[in-house]
């Protein structure tokens, strides 16, 4: 489980707080949508939970356990999978080689299982001749789904993902939401999604809208959908 004790931030540069004494629960196997308006501070706090950045007062825990005391680097390498709005795939690499070596860099189960990794982005709908050409050749949808392959194969229990279908139609943008709740309740990850669509946030087990500085839970999960383990 992923939790914040009093989960403070602000810019320095900014009058006021962005959030105070926060106090957020995210149980594994279910997905969660973040929202609330232009401004109002999602990037930030996902930034927080993904230890990409470090909070002003409070705590972050996965399992129990500090990520401060884990060590943010330790934390970010092996806890939880980042997919962002611009993919950030390495674009001098194949679909697979971007995967094998994502497995490689997080020490995940499967690192150096060729034919794990070609299963899963098959199973995503690349050909074999796709997964092995450059990413760059690939669709935006196409190379969306090859960034959430990267996170079914790597074994990090907290997958966040920032505005993943902003670049995406409709029909891309469905079939890549269908494929975080597959993460979230055939994997038992946990799925935090920053969203501005409604569509997106709808599809998810939880939502948690953000306005003026305070997190509200507009949708909890229904404790039935959680996997352990
Ligand atoms: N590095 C930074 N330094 C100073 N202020 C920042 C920084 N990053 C963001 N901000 C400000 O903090 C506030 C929250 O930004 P954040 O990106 O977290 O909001 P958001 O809800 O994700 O916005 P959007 O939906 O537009 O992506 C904004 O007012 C933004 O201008």
């Amino acid at each position: 489980m992923l939790e914040t004790e009093n989960l403070t931030y602000w810019y320095t540069n900014q009058a006021d707080y962005l959030f105070q004494g926060e106090h957020l629960q995210f149980e594994p196997g279910h997905s969660y949508a973040i929202v609330g308006q232009s401004g109002s501070g999602k990037t930030t706090m996902v930034s927080l939970l993904a230890g990409l950045d470090t909070p002003k007062a409070g705590t972050i825990r996965i399992d129990g356990q500090d990520i401060a005391q884990i060590g943010l680097a330790h934390y970010r390498r092996r806890k939880v999978s980042v997919v962002f709005q611009a993919f950030n795939l390495f674009t001098y690499m194949s679909a697979l080689e971007n995967l094998m070596t994502a497995m490689a860099i997080t020490k995940a189960a499967h690192a150096g299982d060729q034919a794990f990794a070609q299963a899963m982005l098959q199973r995503l709908g690349l050909t074999d001749e796709q997964m092995r050409q450059n990413v760059q050749r690939l669709s935006g949808g196409q190379q969306q789904r090859v960034a959430i392959a990267r996170t079914m194969v790597c074994d990090a229990p907290l997958v966040v993902a920032d505005e993943p279908t902003g670049n995406l139609d409709e029909a891309n943008t469905d079939e890549v939401i269908a494929l975080f709740n597959q993460i979230a309740h055939e994997q038992g990850k946990c799925v935090i999604i920053v969203t501005h669509e409604p569509s997106v946030a709808a599809q998810c087990d939880g939502v948690l809208r953000l306005a003026h500085r305070t997190f509200t839970w507009e949708k909890t999960p229904a404790p039935q959908l959680a996997k352990k383990g």
